[in-house]
Parts: C-alpha cells; sequence; structure tokens
C-alpha cells in the first residue's frame, strides 16, 4: 500500500499512553504511526540507541507478553517535514500540552483531527484562549478518557498493567455545544478519518473503543475525574501505595467529592440538567447522571483506587517521588479555577493542591539536603 494512501497519526507524547496506543495503531490498523519527540537528541536516542523499537509488556494477561514493534518514521521540530498533519494525538501530560504543540502549529490546519488523551481537566481552555485564538484557524478535536493502566519499565519498553478501554468523542470548541445529536456520532463514524481509524474493528476490540456523544463521555470523563481528584493527590501527599489508605481515606474523599460536585453542577449544568431536559428526544442518547452522587462517588472512588487499583502507585504519587511536575493545576486545581470563575469557594482542593505542593517540594529539599527523619 503507498504511503500515500496509508493513514499518518502523529503521536505527540510517547510515553505511557502514547505507547500503549501507538503499539496497538501499529498491530492492527494500516496507520504510519510517527511520534513527535521533543528534540533532536531524544530522537537520536530513539533511532540510535533503541533502532526506532517500542515495547509492551501486558502484565494483565497469564502469560505477561511483550509485544515489540518497530516504528518506521520518527520526527522532531528541527527535522519535522512540514506537510500538513492529518492526524495528532496529544499524549503529554497536560501541562506539557502548550510547549509541545508549539512547534507543529504551522501544520494544524482545520482538516487536521486533533485528539487529548490525557486526564483531567482545564487543556481545552489553553487551546481556546492561547493556542488557537482564531476560531477559523482551529482544528477538529476530540478527547479521549483513557482508563488503561501503564508504567514506563525501562527506555521505551512499558508496563500495561491495567486493561480498561477508551471513550472517545468530538469535543465542542464552544460551551454552547455542550450536547450533541447522535447523528453527530454516526456523521463522524462515517466521514471522519481518525473516528474512523480508532473504531476500525481490530484495534476498537484490541483497545476497548467507544465512540459516543461528548456528554456520554463527559459523563464517564467527570466520573474518572473524581477518581484522581481523590485518588491521586491523597497518595502523593500521604505517600502511600493505593490500597493501604482503603480504610481510612472515606472522610476525606467525601469531603473532596461533595465540594467537587457542587462546582461541577454549576459549571456542567447541562449535563445535569440532561435526563429531564432530553428526556423522550429520542435524536438525543440517554443518559443516567445518578452515579455522580458523594455518596455513590466515594464508594465508586474507593473501590476503582484502592481495590481495582490496590497495588498501584497513582501517576501523582510517582510524580512527587521522582520530584517531577504534578498535573495537580488540572485535577484538583481545575475545580479551584473553576470556582473562582463560578463565584464559589473550593478550600477543600485548594487546601489539597497546597498539600501537594507541599509534598513535592518536602521530596524535592530532602533529595538536595537531606531527609531529616534519619
Ligand atoms: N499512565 C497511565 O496509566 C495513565 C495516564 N493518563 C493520563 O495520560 C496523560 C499522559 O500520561 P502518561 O503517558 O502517563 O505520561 P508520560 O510522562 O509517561 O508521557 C508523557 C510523554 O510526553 C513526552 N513529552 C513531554 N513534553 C514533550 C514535548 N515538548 N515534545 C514531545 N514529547 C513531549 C514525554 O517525553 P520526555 O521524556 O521528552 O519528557 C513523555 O514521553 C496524562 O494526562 C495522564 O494523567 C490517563 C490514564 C492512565
Ligand atoms: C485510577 C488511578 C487512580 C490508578 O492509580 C489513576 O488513574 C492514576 O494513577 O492516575
Amino acid at each position: 500500500m503507498t504511503l500515500a494512501s496509508r493513514p499518518i497519526v502523529h503521536i505527540l507524547g510517547l510515553g505511557s499512553m502514547g505507547t500503549v496506543l501507538a503499539v496497538d495503531l501499529i498491530r492492527f490498523t494500516n496507520a504510519l504511526v510517527v511520534p513527535l519527540f521533543r528534540s533532536q537528541e531524544k530522537l537520536e536516542t530513539f533511532q540510535k540507541t533503541a533502532h526506532s523499537k517500542i515495547g509492551l509488556r501486558k502484565i494483565y494477561l497469564e502469560e505477561k507478553p511483550l509485544i515489540e514493534c518497530t516504528v518506521e518514521k520518527a520526527e522532531c521540530p528541527e527535522t519535522f517535514g512540514g506537510e500538513p498533519i492529518e492526524n495528532l494525538v496529544i499524549t503529554t501530560k497536560t501541562y506539557q500540552t502548550k510547549e509541545a504543540i508549539t512547534p507543529y502549529l504551522p501544520y494544524i490546519t482545520p482538516n487536521t483531527n486533533l485528539i487529548l488523551i490525557q486526564n483531567g481537566l482545564g487543556v481545552l481552555e489553553v487551546l481556546k484562549e492561547e493556542i488557537f485564538p482564531d476560531a477559523a484557524k482551529r482544528p477538529n478535536l476530540f478527547q479521549g478518557v483513557i482508563s488503561h493502566g501503564v508504567y514506563q519499565e525501562s527506555g521505551f519498553t512499558y508496563v500495561h498493567a491495567g486493561w480498561v478501554g477508551m471513550q472517545i468523542a468530538r469535543l465542542p470548541w464552544n460551551e454552547n455545544e455542550l450536547i450533541q445529536k447522535s447523528s453527530l456520532v454516526e456523521k463522524d463514524s462515517s466521514e471522519n478519518a481518525l473516528v474512523q481509524l480508532l473504531m476500525g474493528q481490530r484495534f476498537a476490540k484490541e483497545f476497548g473503543m467507544k465512540h459516543t456523544t461528548y456528554q456520554e463521555m463527559l459523563l464517564g470523563q467527570l466520573f474518572k475525574f473524581l477518581v484522581n481528584c481523590c485518588m491521586n493527590p491523597v497518595t502523593a501527599i500521604v505517600d502511600c501505595v493505593n490500597g493501604e489508605m482503603k480504610d481510612h481515606c472515606g472522610p476525606v474523599f467525601q469531603s473532596i467529592i461533595a465540594e467537587c460536585l457542587d462546582i461541577l453542577k454549576v459549571a456542567y449544568k447541562p449535563l445535569f440538567e440532561y435526563k429531564v431536559k432530553y428526556h423522550g428526544m429520542s435524536e438525543y442518547p440517554k443518559l443516567d447522571d445518578s452515579i455522580l452522587t458523594t455518596e455513590n462517588m466515594t464508594k465508586e472512588v474507593i473501590r476503582i483506587g484502592c481495590d481495582l487499583n490496590a497495588r498501584n502507585s497513582t501517576s501523582m504519587r510517582q510524580d512527587t517521588l521522582y520530584l517531577r511536575e504534578t498535573e495537580v493545576a488540572y485535577i484538583n486545581g481545575y475545580v479551584v479555577t473553576l470556582a473562582k470563575r463560578l463565584n464559589l469557594s473550593a478550600n477543600v482542593n485548594k487546601t489539597i493542591v497546597e498539600l501537594v505542593q507541599l509534598r513535592l517540594g518536602l521530596n524535592r529539599t530532602r533529595a538536595t539536603q537531606g531527609d531529616w527523619r534519619s
């Protein structure tokens, strides 16, 4: 098959999420997968040291297979060929998005399909206000809510620890377009190249793909957001593995979730009014937001975070242990941002953000000035 007829997918962020996606795109689609590295140095390390090979050890399978693929083509800002980008996957950490995408802006057009595959909320505002301020030049925008659990083993080999799947939807650039008709999903399924690639039968089955309206995906995204608002900062602050705190974390989770829901219900009012407003309207999918209550979510967060992921260390705890910046600004910090915008209080989440920053600062101080406890 000639290069011209193969779909091309550029992946910005070949880390845990970028790799788990790249491996299955290479194995189960005809796409040309092109990782975009941050520098010539990183690109050359990938090509010369790793021989352009990526690996995924699927430990959720009994035989724990190591699957390795060779990447045909990789780029960095210095080498990028300059052709318009057809499909761009963003799998950097949220706070890395703007810096990562900037070198490629000249090649992103209104025909580009751009998908954010990230936790948290708030990147959309960065895209609208700082990266694509001119509405006429904005790409087709999608969001992926991914629940696979992946972490780095070494080099370009990652461990796929938990298989759960990914939900995608077209992400509205404008807040007044939050509620979508089912016909938009059908239109994208039949016309959009990136949706067709990700929903291709083999890839979709292997990766656990689901393509829905934005409101359906948003329900799942807010559910995951509440899980992350609790699990990620608390495990980082107290420095524990997920399951250790199972019997003790209920009260603090309840406080975090209650405040989050008070704010999210105002910020995403159309979602919480949906069930009544669109009841019986066949052109809109049914939606049940009854799961988003403080009592239910407190139980669900403990079930998902402390039971199903008992032996996992959250990505935020890992970031603080490795002295890396965290995504707290796009998780609990985003709740604080929303509250300010809506003139609501968010003291619980504000304190959580401050405690995460304290934990990171303390770990960094201990790394440079020694640990006074010993
Ligand atoms: N890991 C997981 O299990 C899950 C993660 N997520 C979410 O997915 C998102 C990605 O997380 P994850 O994959 O774990 O993060 P990683 O840190 O593993 O991957 C991020 C990648 O982005 C690259 N990157 C950063 N800046 C640039 C740049 N300027 N140009 C090119 N590449 C760049 C990094 O490379 P470099 O080495 O150069 O910095 C790194 O390889 C996050 O929002 C996370 O919360 C969601 C569900 C599960
Ligand atoms: C589900 C959970 C909390 C698993 O640890 C996660 O998403 C993370 O670590 O970021």
